[in-house]
């Protein structure tokens, strides 16, 4: 297994030789291990790593003890996190207080390493579910990309932080072009095919930060913060080229070509608010279809 596959864990604990013995022992299981000898550091750790979401934590600890890294931690992440306590500490009111801040599993040293990867098991076990979980709530089946209540929210955070600081903000939405048609004629598998491949295509081609949801049935959003009107039109154009050009695999020696229509708008630290530059969008839209389909019409004012 490479280190970029492994799971990270985090070992928070102001013991020497209980950090090294975890270290060796988690290393061993197949962990990407991180270590911290007290809470700050551990924290620091939190900040600088992505997808840290195991962790083994001490109770009492230097500078920001376990109980309160546990809470701080649960209280400020918005996805799911399991936290084993390994304390020396014992009994029912302990852990009723450990678990109660946030712990999801407790266990008292001196720990029987068997048990502990167990444990680590579990918390495995339960993070892989609320991934599945969070992927449902959050994505679109067929494509993957953003569902239309994700998109719409960060659609408003990125609007009130291009206000904030005064950025623009572009908007584009894309509508796959006589798909009414491409499903009557190669059947609603080839036109899922068709929407699979446009969303890759887009997804091949913008940022890290761009988000791409799915607004309704073959129509998309595409968010892009702190983007000029000639770098969305530019990206929307790449995107629907890229698609024109792609002959679609059918079952059998068939291939299928579609196109795109896309209407690109921005609002300028805030202006036009939020509604309005939807709106602008989709008038922007209705244009490329009117114009003939396979197309990028930017919003102009006039
Ligand atoms: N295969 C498939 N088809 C879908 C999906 N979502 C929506 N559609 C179909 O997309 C078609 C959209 O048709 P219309 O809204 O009439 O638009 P159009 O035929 O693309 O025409 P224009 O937008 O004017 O180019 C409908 O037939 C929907 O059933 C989907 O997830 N999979």
């Amino acid at each position: 297994m490479s280190s970029v596959n492994k799971l990270k864990v985090l070992i928070a604990d102001d013991d020497l030789i209980t950090r090294m013995l975890l270290q060796r022992n988690l290393t061993a299981w197949g962990y990407q291990v991180h270590v911290a000898s007290d809470g700050e550091q551990a924290w620091d750790i939190v900040n600088a790593e992505d997808n840290l979401r195991l962790f083994i934590v001490d109770w009492g600890m230097p500078k920001l003890d376990g109980l309160e890294f546990c809470r701080t931690l649960k209280s400020e992440c918005d996805y799911f996190l399991y936290i084993i306590m390994l304390t020396g500490r014992s009994g029912t009111d302990n852990i009723v207080e450990a678990m109660s801040g946030g712990a999801d599993d407790f266990v008292t040293k001196p720990f029987v390493a068997e048990e502990l990867r167990v444990r680590l098991q579990v918390g495995e076990r339960i993070l892989e579910q609320e991934k599945k979980l969070e992927f449902y709530a959050n994505r679109d089946y067929l494509t993957g990309a953003w569902n239309r209540r994700v998109i719409l929210n960060h659609l408003r955070e990125e609007w009130e932080r291009s206000v904030r600081e005064r950025t623009k903000l572009s908007v584009v939405i894309f509508d796959l072009d006589m798909f009414k048609q491409i499903n009557d004629r190669y059947g609603h598998q080839a036109g899922d095919q068709a929407i699979s491949v446009f969303c890759s295509i887009v997804m091949g081609n913008i940022r890290p930060y761009d988000k791409l949801g799915r607004y309704g049935g073959e129509e998309f959003l595409l968010v892009l913060p702190n983007t000029h009107e000639q770098e969305a039109v530019l990206v929307a154009e790449r995107c629907c080229t890229q698609v024109a050009d792609v002959n679609i695999p059918l079952p059998g020696q068939d291939t299928l070509t579609v196109t795109v229509s896309a209407g690109v708008a921005i609002s300028d630290a805030g202006n036009p608010p939020m509604n309005d530059l939807f709106k602008n969008c989709d008038k922007a839209l209705y244009q490329a279809k009117n114009n003939g389909r396979n197309q990028v019409v930017l919003y102009r004012q006039s």
